[in-house]
């Protein structure tokens, strides 16, 4: 099976949902901002020490160390920060898209300290949201509308867009 990458905003499901497709087709897993915490710390020092950038060197170093096969990957929401992450994974996998409306995201996160990006204003995380909903989608093979469902309805409605 080739890599399947799960891309989203924050709260999307991503790592969630990687989870379960996990367990549910045993195949290996990764998250790529587990691999960076294994390796560099904690994203909210990362962020607040050395800074957004060096944070997206460290997720694209990451990114580039996955397989083209037999993978599951969630991406952090800022995957698509960087035009050669998003060039990396249409060329090594299949994309699904976790599409997530901003409330049920607001819903979710509340006010998680762990997401330095969430900790902005309400009117700045919506135009983050606006300006990566476009790469989201353009940049899917399938979405998935995540709103009012369970991450175990996700991971089955994946599991069939798999089998076709
Ligand atoms: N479908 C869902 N319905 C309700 N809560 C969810 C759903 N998917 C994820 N969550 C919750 O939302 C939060 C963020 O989920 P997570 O998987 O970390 O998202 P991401 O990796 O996309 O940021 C977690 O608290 C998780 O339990
Ligand atoms: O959207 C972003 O820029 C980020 C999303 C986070 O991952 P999740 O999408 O898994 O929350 C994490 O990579 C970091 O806090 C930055
Ligand atoms: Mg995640």
């Amino acid at each position: 099976m080739k890599t399947l990458y799960l891309i989203g905003f924050m709260g999307s499901g991503k790592s969630t949902v990687g989870e379960l497709l996990h367990y549910d087709l045993g195949i290996s897993y990764l998250d790529t901002d587990q691999m960076v915490v294994e390796k560099y710390g904690e994203i909210a020092a990362i962020f607040q020490q050395e800074g957004e950038d060096k944070f997206r060197d460290y997720e694209t170093e990451m990114l580039t160390k996955t397989s083209p096969e037999n993978y599951i990957v969630s991406t952090g929401g800022g995957i698509v920060e960087r035009e050669e992450n998003m060039a990396f994974m249409k060329n090594n996998g299949r994309i699904i898209y976790l599409d997530t409306s901003f409330a049920q995201i607001a819903d979710r996160l509340g006010n998680d300290p762990s997401r330095p990006l969430w900790r902005k204003n309400q009117k700045d995380k919506q135009k983050l949201y606006q300006r990566r909903a476009k790469w989201y989608r353009q940049l899917a093979d399938f979405t998935v509308m995540t709103d009012q469902k369970s991450p175990e309805d996700i991971a089955g409605e994946i599991l069939k867009i798999l089998e076709h």
